[in-house]
């Protein structure tokens, strides 16, 4: 059975030293989960020191992004290798923030995608709808299309560790929260399309998270969709005890 993902998203937030500080608080908070996997996508500055804070415990790191190409001149981007070398599980690759506020194109995260497996890197994809595509109709052709784009020309083997996270747009940040049944109906449509795309093998061991305004209050209904493999958290995994509320669900 596939193990949930609660993955902490800061996005934009924590300095050095606000990151060690919320881990060391975080890792007595969640040492006891059972049968979950914990993680937080902290700005690429805070990994390093990071890493040392959770050595031992049962915390994953991940970076928000990274570049596709190994080194060279492209300045400001993060390889697949410096993302390893901070001690990174996890990468996130194709935020709807990432989408909108920076263009990155279907296109690009494909060979993003490309270049976490060559590095042994699990990326969550995000994908979603916005909320005029939603209330158009839009939103399965939307999903379909962004997952096959980035997922061309990947293996299935590659596929099956790989998460998903469905973000619908309209539900980040704004406390807007899809309806349990609304995330469950859309991810039972993202696994069937994995399962179309690929086998029903991968498409049962795909992971597919939730994200959009994930709170304590609220995790327990969501998890409960036999379809949600976990939670893409961002404002709620800012603060050791909310998050570690996510974590600790059960
Ligand atoms: O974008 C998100 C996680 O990647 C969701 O953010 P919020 O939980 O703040 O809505």
């Amino acid at each position: 059975m596939r193990t949930p993902l609660m993955a902490g998203n800061w996005k934009m937030n924590k300095t050095v030293d606000e990151a060690v500080a919320m881990v060391n608080e975080l890792k007595g908070l969640v040492a006891d989960a059972k049968d979950v996997d914990v993680a937080i996508c902290a700005p690429a500055v805070d990994l390093y020191a990071m890493n040392e804070v959770v050595a031992d415990t049962n915390i994953d790191l991940g970076a928000q992004n990274m570049y596709y190409k190994e080194s060279g001149a492209y300045t400001a981007e993060l390889s697949p290798a410096m993302v390893k070398s901070v001690g990174c599980k996890y990468v996130i690759i194709g935020h709807s923030e990432r989408r909108e506020i920076f263009g990155e194109t279907d296109e690009l995260l494909n060979l993003k995608l490309k270049a976490a497996f060559a590095n042994g890197i699990v990326p969550i994809l995000c994908i979603g709808e916005t909320l005029t595509e939603r209330e158009s109709g839009a939103l399965y052709d939307k999903v379909k299309f962004q997952l096959a784009a980035a997922l061309s020309g990947i293996e299935a083997s590659d596929v099956k560790d790989m998460v998903l996270a469905y973000e619908p747009i309209w539900a980040i940040g704004t406390g807007k929260t899809a309806t349990p049944e609304q995330a469950e109906e859309m991810i039972k449509f993202i696994r069937e399309t994995v399962a179309d795309m690929y086998d029903t093998d991968t498409a049962e061991a795909i992971r597919i998270q939730y994200g959009g305004s994930v709170k304590p209050n609220n995790v327990k209904e969501i998890m409960a969709q036999p379809n949600i493999d976990g939670a893409l958290v961002g404002g709620a995994s800012l603060e050791a005890e909310s998050f570690s509320k996510i974590v600790n669900f059960k």
